[in-house]
């Protein structure tokens, strides 16, 4: 009998090993295309400056956000079974598969940090002339929400405020080894862990903090989420921000929806919302 349970388990791990090889989850908005000299032209034409278009909760982001603590000091996070990476690491043949970026930097320096940012295109001191001032670099500055890593029951761990965050404001970046999808699918054979750590960003890539990557590895899926994540351009590559899809209160885990794509069995969602679909 309890032979016959052990071999169960062993062919249900090796079904769910194999179908994970198909797994990601997927980031939400893709950039927009934009032109920008049309991205331009009803600002201009409304002549709204664009200091108007600067909210106020953006001046608090950048006078309240402090960078948070290196993970390795943080007691909040627990010792790591990955390497940390601060940036994006890509590997040669992801490179090869980066779109073109959708703004240039010909027309020279000006002050569209706005249109920009509206874009979901950071500012560098190529592109704009705010300098220190400019409010569209939170990626590059990594002005993230304050939080920690902790346990989250039977999703393993979790990622958790702790400070209130606004709505629309940068949590984290989720940042990876950037691969081909290829890439990816064969690491996803050798996967020891249960959990499956590869974010899609279209053309072919994919983001995987498995093995190196930041905290935002830790961040579970919801079906009713409190954050999403965006595809931003900086510096002409793609990057994944998380933001507060509405006002987080500290303590609270934070989440986002998978969008998980998987031709095999599925994850039974332990999200526990009223809206859950029952699966990852
Ligand atoms: C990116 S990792 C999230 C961090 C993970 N909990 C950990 O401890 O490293 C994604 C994995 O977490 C688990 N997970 C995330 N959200 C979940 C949910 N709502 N219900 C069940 N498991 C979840 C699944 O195993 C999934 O493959």
């Amino acid at each position: 009998m309890k032979e016959n349970q052990a071999d169960q388990n062993v062919r249900r791990s090796s079904r769910l090993k194999q179908n994970s090889i198909q797994s990601y989850f997927k980031q939400e908005k893709a950039i927009p295309v934009v032109d920008k000299k049309k991205a331009l032209k009803p600002l201009k034409e409304a002549s709204i400056s664009v200091n108007d278009l600067i909210k106020p909760e953006n001046v608090v982001i950048k006078i309240k956000h402090e960078k948070p603590e290196h993970p390795k000091t943080t007691k909040a996070t627990k010792p790591a079974s990955f390497r940390w990476l601060r940036v994006n690491k890509w590997t040669k043949e992801a490179m090869a598969l980066c779109p073109k970026p959708i703004m240039g930097t010909d027309d020279g320096p000006d002050d569209d940090c706005e249109v920009r940012k509206a874009c979901m295109v950071e500012c560098t001191d190529k592109s704009c002339t705010a300098g220190p001032s400019c409010g569209n670099r939170g990626l590059q500055r990594q002005e993230y929400a304050k939080y920690e890593i902790r346990s989250a029951g039977g999703k393993g761990d979790g990622f958790y405020a702790k400070e209130d965050i606004k709505a629309g404001e940068l949590i984290i970046e989720y940042v990876g080894e950037v691969l081909t999808k290829d890439a990816a699918q064969d690491r996803l054979k050798h996967n020891t862990s249960r959990h499956v750590y590869g974010m899609g960003i279209g053309d072919g890539i994919v983001i995987d903090s498995a093995e190196r990557g930041n905290d935002a590895r830790f961040i579970n899926h919801s079906c009713d989420p409190n954050a999403e994540t965006g595809k931003w351009e900086v510096r002409g590559r793609p990057r994944v921000a998380v933001t507060a899809r509405r006002l987080i209160l500290a303590g609270e885990e934070v989440t986002f929806n998978y969008h998980f794509e998987t031709e095999g069995e599925r994850v039974k969602c332990m999200c526990g919302s009223k809206k859950c679909r029952g699966y990852l």
